[in-house]
């Protein structure tokens, strides 16, 4: 008898599993659009905060709804007492990712309404942790310090009060604005691998904080949101413009992965890095440190380098990595950064997951033995 091959569709590259009115890449004009708005529009003329209502809401807010978000964000932002000692407990060893991990499984335990998978508990859930991470962030950067958490501030913006609470001042606005920037243009990415985590999980009618917390996980990897961190690795590693192109020569005769470079969607370009990279070019120029200008030079001889060599164009990590770098923030805190963002984005596909959900259950082909007799003992 002679079975049919089934088609495998390994990693599930140009698999499409579901619908979703969130967000979408435009082929075409290598476009992203969050609720049909392009992202760069977003960037250029709103908040983070309004962006994250959008994604919740599919509309953006208007002044009175955005006064009423922000106030209900700024309030929910103090972790409970028992959360905060039990995350000083984890090892100052430990990645920030596992911190925030842990946080979130944490949040799940003591709320007592974690099993309501209600559109309107779950948007509680959701606004909580987006008032919340950025807390356990900035209180583990300076942790790593042997310093005390600074209380937020309800006075000030989400992006302000996470500088606030890093280093007890608020940078110049242009910095700040820059910060806002690279977390409109993470927020959210369709089907990407966390994404689709937190999909899978919420897929079997477990709890948001679940999903969550798988979500954080899968993003920890970098191939994936991993890679920003990497990309100052890589830089602290070559560590002169010089040295590029030989270091790009033998890490590809090694078959490394450049990281911060190619994309599973996008084959032309991020459509994200523009903008982003306009960011960070601001950053350099704001700069007072005499060791960034080398720095900058250095990162645009990778990418020079690596377009001659290979034609892979740099993805959001890329410009994002060094960006955070210029802000102050040390490389351990830059994937939880963009968790701080990205939580938008998971919260939103959950709730869609749910509102027409299907257990996400694929098969696999089998290549194992045939079946056999187990031996007798
Ligand atoms: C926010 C984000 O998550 S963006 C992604 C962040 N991740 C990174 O920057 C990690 C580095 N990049 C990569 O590993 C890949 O480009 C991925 C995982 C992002 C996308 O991978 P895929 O869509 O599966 O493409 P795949 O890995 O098959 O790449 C196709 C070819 O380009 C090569 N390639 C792709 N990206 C890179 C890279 N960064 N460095 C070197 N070679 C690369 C692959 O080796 C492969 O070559 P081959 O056909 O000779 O084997
Ligand atoms: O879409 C992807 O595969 C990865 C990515 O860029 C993101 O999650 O922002």
């Amino acid at each position: 008898m002679t079975l049919s091959t089934p088609s495998i569709h390994r990693g599930l590259a140009g698999v499409v599993v579901d619908t979703t009115a969130i967000s979408t890449v435009i082929e075409e004009s290598n476009s992203l659009t969050y609720r049909g708005y392009p992202v760069q529009e977003l960037a250029g003329r709103r908040s983070f905060e309004e962006v994250a209502y959008l994604l919740w809401h599919g509309e953006l807010p208007d002044a009175g709804q955005l006064t009423e978000f922000r106030a209900r964000e700024r309030a929910l932002r103090p972790l409970a007492r028992t959360t905060a000692e039990l995350l000083t407990r984890l090892p100052r060893t430990c990645h920030p990712m596992d911190v925030l991990r842990t946080a979130v499984s944490l949040f799940g335990a003591e709320d007592p309404a974690e099993d309501d998978g209600s559109p309107a508990a779950n948007r509680a859930k959701s606004l909580a942790l987006l008032a919340k991470l950025p807390v356990v962030v900035a209180a583990d950067h300076r942790r790593r310090r042997g310093l005390d958490p600074i209380p937020p501030d309800s006075s000030l913006g989400l992006a302000e009060n996470f500088f606030h609470m890093c280093f007890g001042e608020v940078p110049d606005p242009e910095v700040v604005r820059c910060f806002e920037v690279s977390l409109i243009l993470y927020a959210e990415h369709s089907f990407n691998a966390s994404t689709f985590t937190a999909r899978v999980v919420t897929s079997t009618l477990s709890d948001l904080y679940s999903a969550v917390t798988a979500a954080v996980g899968a993003l920890k990897g970098p191939l994936h949101g991993g890679a920003n961190e990497a990309v100052m690795r890589t830089l602290e590693e070559i560590g002169d413009p010089a040295r590029a192109g030989e270091w790009l020569a033998a890490a590809l005769a090694a078959r490394r992965k450049v990281m911060g470079f190619g994309h599973r969607v996008y084959k032309h370009g991020d459509s994200r890095v523009p903008l982003m990279q306009q960011a960070t070019d601001r950053l350099v120029a704001l700069s007072a440190d005499p060791g960034t200008a080398r720095l900058a030079a250095l990162h645009t001889a990778l990418r020079e380098a690596m377009a001659a060599r290979t034609g892979i164009h740099p993805n959001l990590d890329y410009p994002a990595g060094l960006a955070y770098h210029l802000m102050g923030f040390d490389i351990p805190s830059f994937t939880p950064i963009f968790v701080m963002s990205r939580v938008t984005g998971w919260t939103a596909h959950i709730t869609e997951q749910l509102a027409h959900n299907a257990l996400i259950r694929p098969l696999g082909a089998y290549n194992g033995p045939d079946q056999r007799v187990v031996p007798a003992a």
